[in-house]
């Protein structure tokens, strides 16, 4: 059965710079170790009043928490558990930042915490008539908005226990290739590697192991040295190779287990048939190595062009995502049609195109003299007009008079916003492409 899980955004403010720090390298902690659901309870004097706080907190608590920049900010507690071999009221708390993206949510100890910050505003209980069973409000409603598909006919209680799995990091840290990487969201693996915190992914199939050893066992055998299928770009040391899903199931499946460990709030269809998977990688003597993807549907009805993109982390802020998004824009060129990306965008998906836009449009209005109009610029770069207009909008370049968008273009203005969108980084050079676009075999 093809199952799609589709989670929720839960995105908080922005803090990009700090979410590309949570992926050092590093060891995945030890969960299995730790028993759940001794309600054994103590008391602390709170730092700043005389009152009491009861230990251990109850998931829903509200406090604030010490983050790496060594400053407390206020979290939510997700979850809880019992510190291996500690006191019976000896607890870690899953904490979410609620300034930041959901990506650093994570457990923490303690003595990180300020007591004297906690707030006693606890989701309250409500009963579920229905079934007899407590539920929080806050639940409920996150129930209301997971829509499990392929999972309609699940009742209250599966789908409460689809977002209680959910809702904490399952596997704290991969290797692939030569990185460790911390991963960011929960990813839904076959329940085989319920008690995995680490996997091990062979960088080319890209098939997962729960030990050292059997990746090492598997690197022996296995006879691929870059992804299976098509490469239609090499420039460098750069290739872009294009999966078909439809040939490739089991490599496409374990691309979206992967790619899930750091999208929050994609729909991952596991139904890979239906799309083209485009791997860029950088090459040398020992192989073609993952950088990023992008996948795009075969037939998109909302000229969707993009519909997940990835950069691992170990390769990101260095101008591969702006590489991604632009070769996802040539190939609709090439197809003679305007693309955009499958919405909602995340946070740093969204920065990214905003970017890419900004530099692509006002590259061209600086150097065009004459008018342009909307539908122009749609045409020289495949952008859809809507994107261009709420970029240049965004921007307060466009002004509505006598019925129509007309786009003010000051160069002093145009340098400016073009200094303020960054970097323009990796060019494709379409002389190096070599593709046509999909056709239906049948
Ligand atoms: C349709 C969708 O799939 S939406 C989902 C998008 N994907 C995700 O969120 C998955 C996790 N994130 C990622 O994989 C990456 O962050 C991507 C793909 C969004 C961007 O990939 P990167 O290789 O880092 O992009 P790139 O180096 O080209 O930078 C793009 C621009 O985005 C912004 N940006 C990207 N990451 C950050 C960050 N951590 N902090 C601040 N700005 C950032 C910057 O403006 C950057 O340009 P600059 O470096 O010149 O300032």
């Amino acid at each position: 059965m093809t199952v799609t899980i589709k989670l929720n955004a839960n995105m908080g403010s922005m803090e990009p710079d700090s979410a590309a720090e949570g992926t050092a390298h590093q060891n995945g902690n030890t969960d299995e170790r730790v028993g759940r659901g001794n309600h054994a309870t103590s008391f602390v004097p709170r730092k700043s009043s005389g009152r009491s706080t009861a230990l251990p907190l109850d998931v829903g608590t509200r406090v604030h928490c010490r983050w790496r920049d060594g400053k407390y900010h206020p979290v939510k507690v997700i979850e809880r558990r019992k510190v291996f071999d500690g006191a019976p009221t000896d607890y870690e708390y899953y904490v979410h930042y609620t300034e930041f993206n959901r990506r650093l949510d994570d457990w923490v100890k303690l003595d990180q915490l300020d007591l004297g910050s906690v707030e006693a505003d606890v989701d309250e209980k409500v009963e579920e008539k229905a079934t007899g069973l407590k539920m929080t409000r806050h639940q409920k409603r996150k129930i209301d908005e997971t829509h499990v598909e392929g999972h309609e006919e699940l009742d209250a209680a599966s789908l409460r226990e689809h977002e209680e799995f959910t809702k904490v990091k399952n596997i704290a840290t991969i290797e692939l290739g030569r990185y460790g990487i911390e991963t960011w969201y929960f990813s839904p693996f076959p329940p085989e590697y319920n008690d995995c915190v680490k996997l091990y992914f062979c960088e080319f199939c890209l098939n997962f192991m729960k030990r050292k050893e059997q990746l090492q066992r598997h690197m022996r055998k296995c006879d691929l040295k870059h992804p299976p299928g098509d490469e239609i770009y090499r420039s460098g040391t750069l290739s872009m190779f294009e999966v078909d899903g439809k040939k490739n199931k089991v490599y496409g499946h374990n691309l979206c287990y992967l790619a899930k460990l750091f999208l929050d709030h994609k729909t991952l269809y596991y139904d890979v048939d239906l799309f083209l998977f485009y791997i860029l990688c950088e090459c040398d003597d020992r192989g073609c190595h993952m950088v990023g993807y992008f996948s795009k549907e075969k037939h998109s009805e909302e000229s969707y062009n993009l519909a997940c993109i990835l950069t691992l982390p170990p390769y990101q802020r260095k101008g591969y995502g702006k590489f991604l998004i632009a070769f996802s824009y040539e190939l609709s060129k090439k197809e003679g049609k305007v693309g955009t990306p499958e919405r909602p965008l995340s946070d740093l998906g969204l920065l990214s195109y905003r970017g890419y836009w900004t530099r692509v449009l006002l590259e061209i209005l600086k150097k065009h003299k004459s008018n342009v109009a909307i539908k122009g610029l749609s045409d020289m770069t495949a952008i859809k007009s809507d994107d261009i207009l709420t970029t240049l909008q965004g921007l307060d370049l466009i002004q509505y008079r006598k019925g129509q968008h007309v786009i003010c273009a000051d160069p002093k203005v145009l340098d400016r916003h073009l200094k303020a969108a960054g970097r323009g980084g990796l060019d494709v050079d379409v002389s190096k492409l070599i593709w046509t676009p999909y056709k239906d075999q049948g």
